[in-house]
């Protein structure tokens, strides 16, 4: 295992960049954790797998180096870095039975027989693949083939880092959770670190203690699930995290006090006169509806009820805000929005000036 240090790394596909936008990921300084696991997280085409493919070795960068331990390892082929990696799709031999395939890494590697018993049967424990070990794989299910490569990555217990590229893309639903529980028990079980690309939040923010969010080739926000909810450094992260995400209204900001079209609410800090794109973040789940005096008139545009909670959708002035509202709440006939001041984040040019609290 290694702490793995990314020292000014950036690529472009382009052999002679010339703009930022050039670039498919932009610079980048980070230090990840020995032992720590991280996902990445962004849309589709956002630069995760440009990033993965550095760290892996199959991508070298435009700029920059990346270190495992004091080792540079920039220039070094995958098979030379000493780390494990799970794709989309199960990889494993089809005609080796479950125990063979999660044996090869460590047959390769020349581990010695009793250690590899010991750790594919403790594997083929972890994974409830008892009653399958001395199956061929080939008459396997999609889930039990990729389980099996999970397992292949896991087994080792040498490497410098395993990387996860979207590997429960495959699983079905109900198997996905309990895959991604096993993996974070894993994690803390066998303390390696972890590196997994997806697009779905749930997966980040259940596996990593880290997430890295990317957009449009940049790291917006490296932080907990807790400082991605509570604080986003971009208005992008609060949007993408979330279900749904933050609501972000353009603003004029000036003092104590944010206008949101013919509206005034107070803030909780003062602020200087905000010039550029300024703009007021707010979660739904700090958001009220009321029929009394106070508080911002909106057109509901409709109310979904998903069981424990309902999410009123609506429009203030042109501009969308939604309400999370607890199981039973009423929407009023003709409500008015009310924001938790010190849960309003405000923001410029995209970025976060101050959160309320
Ligand atoms: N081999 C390549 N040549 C040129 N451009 C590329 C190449 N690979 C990726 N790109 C571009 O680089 C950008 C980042 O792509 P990347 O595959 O890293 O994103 P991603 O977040 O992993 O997306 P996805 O989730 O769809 O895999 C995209 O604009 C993509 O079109």
């Amino acid at each position: 295992m290694a702490k793995i240090t990314l020292d000014g790394l950036a690529h472009s596909y382009y052999p002679n960049p010339k703009t930022d936008a050039d670039f498919a990921l932009k610079e980048l300084n980070y230090e990840w954790d020995d032992g720590g696991a991280y996902a990445l997280l962004g849309p589709s085409g956002c630069g995760k797998t440009t990033l993965l493919n550095i760290i892996s070795g199959l991508l070298v960068p435009s700029k920059g180096n990346i270190l495992f331990g004091s080792e540079n390892v920039t220039e070094l082929q995958p098979e030379q870095r000493n780390i494990a990696q799970v794709f989309q799709f199960p990889v494993i031999y089809d005609t080796m039975t479950v125990r063979q395939n999660l044996e090869f890494p460590l047959v390769n590697r020349q581990v010695p027989k009793n250690e590899i018993d010991k750790r594919v049967a403790d594997m083929i424990q972890v994974l409830d693949l008892e009653d399958k070990a001395d199956r061929k794989a080939r008459g396997l299910t999609a889930d039990e083939k990729q389980k099996i490569s999970l397992g292949r990555g896991l087994v080792r217990y040498d490497v410098n880092a395993i990387l996860f590229d979207e590997p429960l893309t495959v699983i079905d639903p109900h198997m996905k959770w309990q895959l991604r529980t096993k993996l974070k028990d894993l994690h803390r079980q066998l303390g390696h670190t972890m590196i997994y690309v997806t697009h779905d939040q749930t997966e980040a923010l259940t596996f990593a203690d880290k997430v890295v969010v990317m957009y449009e080739g940049e790291v917006v926000q490296i932080g907990t699930p807790e400082e991605l909810f509570d604080e986003p450094a971009h208005t992008f992260v609060g949007y993408f995290i979330g279900s749904p995400g933050m609501n972000i209204l353009s603003s004029q900001v000036k003092g104590k006090t944010a206008r949101i079209g013919s509206h005034e609410i107070n803030l909780a800090h003062e602020y200087r006169a905000l010039e550029e794109n300024a703009e007021v973040g707010i979660r739904p789940e700090f958001v009220t509806l009321s029929s009394g005096k106070t508080g911002m008139p909106v057109q509901v545009k409709s109310v979904e009820d998903i069981g424990r909670f309902k999410i009123v959708r609506a429009s203030l002035e042109g501009q969308d805000v939604n309400a999370v509202l607890p199981e039973g709440a009423p929407v009023p006939a003709d409500p008015k929005v009310s924001f938790d001041m010190s849960r309003i984040n405000i923001y410029e040019n995209s970025h976060l000036v101050r959160r309320g609290a």
